[in-house]
């Protein structure tokens, strides 16, 4: 596969930093662009985008094409989509403009994502579709499962200002393909995101590292948005640090249910959360930005597999009530 056009469609926390990665290191080789809205797009145009790593001392500053209108950009090699869950399907229209035969589309996402049944041998529930995740099957139709490179993050970020971006900790990102197949295409989409100093590997198992990390975000995104605590602070407090730990246990038992294999104990899930440090989750920096929560792939469709398997899922189920009503509060009040 040659690269010689990528866009990054949503370069907001994770998208913007790949972007500002991609075009200091392989600028010279692929044109780098990004589909951006407001002010971060007008910062991004006017100043460039800025990118702080949590141990470098100065920041890297890079200009690239920066546009809200992806009709303006010609057909990409590569698309790699750093939106939220619930933000992918109105941009459908606008991802599929950037397409052609070959084009491949890396999705970063946290949760369950629309494509997660597509060529799934394990769950008995192949090419299954949810209308919550993908309404009218929008996404199926217009960008196709098959063009998919899933991609898990274990990488916090956040836009600090518009057009600056800062990295929380030197993390890492894994991309597989949703067949399994450690393709060709994988190799060189992962050899090209290293090779602009990103940390990333690939797996024939990307739904197992997709279940792996939900156990983290299903418990604590919701959890943070709701006490607005900080990772170490739900941690440091026993009622909080159960809950999350129940809810790890019922994600275990659906992932487990549709064929996930788990590699920690809840136990060592737990202990690890402990030391990410005084993160604020992707879903408590919405809440405080007057943003809709990512609640559908993350607590949601937990719950809607739980009802699929029949494994129960009710702190879960109480967690997705109580963060879905604040969600609609803080839009109301934005
Ligand atoms: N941030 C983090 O620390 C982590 C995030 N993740 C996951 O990665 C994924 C990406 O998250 P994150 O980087 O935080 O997302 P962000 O919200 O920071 O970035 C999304 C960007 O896309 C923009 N956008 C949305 N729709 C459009 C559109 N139609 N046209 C142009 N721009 C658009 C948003 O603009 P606007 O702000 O105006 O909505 C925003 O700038 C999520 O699934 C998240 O859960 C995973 C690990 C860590
Ligand atoms: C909390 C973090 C950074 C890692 O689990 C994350 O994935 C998120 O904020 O959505």
């Amino acid at each position: 596969m040659s690269i010689k056009t990528i866009c990054i469609y949503g370069a907001g926390a994770l998208g913007g930093a790949i972007a500002a990665k991609l075009a200091n290191r392989v600028g010279n080789d692929a044109t780098v662009s990004v589909v951006a809205r407001g002010a971060h797009l007008e910062a991004i145009r006017s100043r460039g985008l800025s990118l702080r790593e949590a141990d470098a001392e100065t920041p890297l500053d890079v200009h690239l094409t920066a546009t809200d209108d992806p009709g303006t950009l010609p057909p990409q090699d590569l698309v790699i989509t750093g939106l939220k869950g619930h933000q992918l399907p109105p941009a459908a229209e606008g991802i599929a403009s950037l397409l052609k035969d070959s084009t491949r589309v890396v999705m970063i996402l946290n949760g369950i994502p629309w494509w997660y049944f597509h060529r799934d041998t394990r769950s008995g529930h192949a090419e299954l579709q949810f209308d919550e995740l993908d309404p009218n099957s929008r996404l199926w139709r217009l960008i196709g499962p098959e063009r998919v490179i899933g991609c898990v993050a274990y990488q916090g970020a956040e836009v600090i200002n518009p057009g600056e971006i800062r990295l929380s900790n030197r993390g890492r990102f894994v991309l597989g393909e949703p067949s399994g197949e450690m393709s060709p295409n994988l190799e060189a989409i992962g050899a090209l995101m290293t090779s602009a100093g990103l940390s990333i590997t690939t797996t024939p198992d990307i739904r197992d590292e997709i279940w792996s990390k939900l156990m983290g975000n299903a418990a604590f995104n919701p959890i943070s948005a709701l006490t607005r605590a900080v990772m170490t602070d739900i941690m440091a407090d026993p009622a909080l640090s159960a809950m999350v730990g129940k809810v790890m246990n019922e994600v275990r038992a659906v992932g487990e249910a549709l064929g996930a294999r788990f590699t920690m104990t809840i136990e060592q899930r737990l202990e690890h959360s402990r030391h990410v440090g005084a993160v604020r989750t992707s879903m408590l920096q919405d809440l405080i930005g007057g943003k809709a929560l990512e609640i559908t792939p993350l607590i949601g469709m937990l719950v809607a597999l739980g009802r699929l398997t029949a494994a129960p899922t009710p702190v879960s189920e109480t967690v997705l009530a109580l963060v879905t009503q604040l969600d609609r509060e803080n839009r109301r009040g934005s």
